[in-house]
């Protein structure tokens, strides 16, 4: 055979030798978010069934995490699923409410705690793994799978609170009250988290992220003990069973605070929010990958703005590794041309 037909060996995905710390250029490209309701293609699938059963129904997952990559041939292709499916595997009552959000039965008491089963996570995730087993047949070779999970704060928030909050005050009473409580919530997550991961890489995962969406609401003592501390455990269980995989954290609005993230956790990548200035965290951390960052808004908005701003990124990047993304997820009414046009300015030399 030559070297023509052999098949690509995974290096061969720019986005995965990214991860694993080259300097890939011009910088492979996804983004959070990138399967929504953006996409014509996804609202029409979204009137076939509810978001829980879209998660959790093979067919329709697998589908949901293609329209993307058709349709702008991302460098990666990230499961379709939720980070509240792991909780609903755990028992708790969960819900999608339109205009409205995730609606949980809330966690306030030991009583609470004791009813959930971190025992029924594997056979309730089962679908997931059979999507990412789909999905590592039916994507194209140049494309790198990425499963995720969300860190054990900020699924904690969303579990305590019972849904999204402006100041997940409920959430951080329980910490400051009930430390032993909330101490037991996130080292169960934590397992948890860690296992459920494990079992999507060995679905077909090739990388995996950890969304700590809320890790910027914490004081640096609390930042150290339940976003840190949990990340570190969890990095150290997949490494130990899958050495080679990256992990990419995101500990959304954590300001100076990623620095200790980044050199205590082990991950190989760190995601940066909006705020952050690529070239003052390139500074600031070890020399890991970074992700990231551009403004939703700047994407939202398209034009030449968003060109200069997405080249800006890019540039201050230029020769450390670095995987392009937005800071947060895509905003639900972002023209999709203007993702068509992100991409383009992207892989633009
Ligand atoms: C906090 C959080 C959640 N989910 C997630 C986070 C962390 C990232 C972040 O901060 O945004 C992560 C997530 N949610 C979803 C994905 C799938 C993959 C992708 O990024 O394309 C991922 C990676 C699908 C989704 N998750 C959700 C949708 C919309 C539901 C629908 O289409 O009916 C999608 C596509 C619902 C969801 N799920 C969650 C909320 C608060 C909501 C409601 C808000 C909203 O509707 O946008 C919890």
């Amino acid at each position: 055979m030559n070297s023509e037909n052999a098949p690509l060996s995974p290096s061969s995905k720019p986005l995965l030798r990214a991860l694993k710390g080259e300097a890939v250029w011009p910088p492979p490209i996804w983004l959070m978010r990138q399967a929504g309701r953006y996409l014509p293609e996804f609202r029409a699938m979204r009137d076939k069934a509810d978001f829980l059963t879209r998660c959790m129904t093979p067919d329709m997952a697998e589908e949901l995490t293609l329209q993307p990559i058709r349709r702008y041939g991302m460098d990666g292709a990230i499961l379709f699923s939720d980070i509240l499916i792991l909780p609903w595997a755990m028992g708790q009552s969960l819900e999608f409410i339109e205009g409205r959000g995730p609606v949980l039965g809330a966690i306030r008491s030991a009583a609470d705690l004791q009813r959930l089963d971190p025992k029924r996570v594997l056979e309730a995730t089962a679908p997931v793994r059979e999507t990412l087993s789909r999905l590592s047949k039916s994507l194209p070779e140049v494309t790198t799978l990425l499963g995720f999970a969300g860190s054990p704060f900020t699924v904690a928030c969303y579990m305590v609170e019972g849904g999204g909050s402006r100041d997940f005050a409920a959430t951080r009473q329980m910490m400051q009250t009930e430390p032993m409580l909330f101490d037991r919530l996130i080292e169960t997550l934590t397992v948890s988290t860690a296992e459920m991961l494990c079992g999507q890489i060995e679905a077909g995962a090739e990388a995996v992220m950890l969304f700590d969406s809320w890790a910027g609401i914490l004081p640096p003592t609390a930042f150290r003990r339940y976003v840190i501390e949990p990340t570190r455990q969890i990095v150290r269980h997949i490494r130990e069973k899958h050495p080679g995989t990256p992990i990419i954290g995101f500990p959304r609005l954590g300001g100076i605070m990623v620095r200790e993230y980044a050199e205590q956790t082990g991950v190989n990548t760190l995601a940066l929010d909006t705020v952050a200035d690529p070239a003052q965290i390139a500074e600031l951390v070890p020399e890991i990958t970074l992700q990231g960052n551009l403004d939703p808004m700047a994407l939202f908005s398209g034009g030449e703005a968003m060109i200069r701003e997405a080249k800006a990124i890019r540039d201050a990047l230029k020769g450390r590794p670095h995987v392009f993304n937005l800071g947060h997820g895509v905003m639900q009414h972002t023209p999709p041309e203007n993702v068509g046009a992100l991409v383009d300015a992207v892989r633009a030399v």
